[in-house]
């Protein structure tokens, strides 16, 4: 389970950034009292435009960010004043998580076996698993800095799944990845909800969401707009599609901003 409340992260902004942004403020705000829950064996995404807060609730949910404010539970744990602890339960994947470029995809998933302490039996097993559904076998011992971008993007699901984390937190997971692999990555996110895990993803396909979530959240300029199950989002449409909903929801507050 993942319980987030309150969540806010501000940015200080440094004299450079505010030159690149063209701002006069000191602080940036990327999110802003958001709160919502994660079950387990459910798939919760999270949702927005870019730059809506999407990246930066996912790193705070990991703790590679502090909050600002707020509280984020992970699993029981307390995330805020336990970062190591929570990090044991978690998987986390996204767009930098860090690969060696002169390892081999075999070295990089032992090496990190070994750091999260996944006994050899359960490693092998693991192992043979995401390789099969990513189709790893072929690159296996290439050196990762020699990989295509897709490739790269499967080494990182590898290192972040080895360790059979009960809770998955995924940003864009699908991104740059060809329609099969993408297929793939469906499937291991759907056998996690299978297996009772926690998962959350962040997303701007609706299509995707569509196929894949029981519940989810809609955040525009770091405030939550949305949130409740698939479900409910589907009943309640003013719009004749998902995505048009969507849009419509996101439009909404820029109108009401604009006001
Ligand atoms: N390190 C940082 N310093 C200053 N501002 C930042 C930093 N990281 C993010 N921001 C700002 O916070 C806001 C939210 O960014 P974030 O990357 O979380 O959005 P996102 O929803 O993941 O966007 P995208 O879909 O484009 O990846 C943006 O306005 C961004 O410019």
């Amino acid at each position: 389970m993942i319980k987030v409340e309150q969540l806010s992260k501000e940015f200080v902004l440094t004299r450079k950034l505010k030159k690149e942004l063209n701002t006069t403020e000191d602080k940036a705000v990327a999110v802003k009292n958001v709160s919502f829950t994660c079950e387990p064996g459910k798939i919760f995404s999270l949702l927005g435009p870019n730059g809506a807060g999407k990246t930066t609730t996912m790193r705070m949910l990991s703790t590679i960010y502090k909050p600002s404010s707020g509280s984020i539970e992970i699993g029981g744990v307390d995330a805020v004043a336990h970062p190591q602890e929570a990090r044991k339960k978690i998987g986390f994947l996204t767009g930098s998580t860090g690969l060696y470029a002169r390892l081999t995809p075999n070295e990089l998933i032992k090496y990190f076996a070994d750091l999260y302490q996944v006994e050899k039996h359960d490693f092998e097993k693991r192992k043979k698993y995401l390789y099969d559904l990513m189709d790893m076998h072929e690159f296996q011992n290439k050196r990762i800095g020699k990989l295509s971008t897709g490739m790269k993007q499967k080494v990182s699901i590898a290192r972040t799944m080895i360790h059979d984390p009960e809770i998955v937190v995924f940003d864009e997971p699908t991104s740059g990845l060809d329609v099969i692999t993408a297929e793939n990555i469906i499937t291991l996110i759907r056998n996690c909800k299978e297996e009772g895990k926690t998962v959350i993803f962040s997303s701007h396909i609706m299509s995707e969401v569509d196929l894949l979530c029981d519940d989810l959240a809609i955040i525009h300029k770091g405030g939550l707009l949305y949130q409740g199950s698939m479900a409910d989002f589907k009943a309640n449409m003013e719009a004749p599609n998902i995505t048009a909903e969507f849009i419509r929801i996101v439009n909404q507050t820029k109108t009401q901003h604009n006001d």
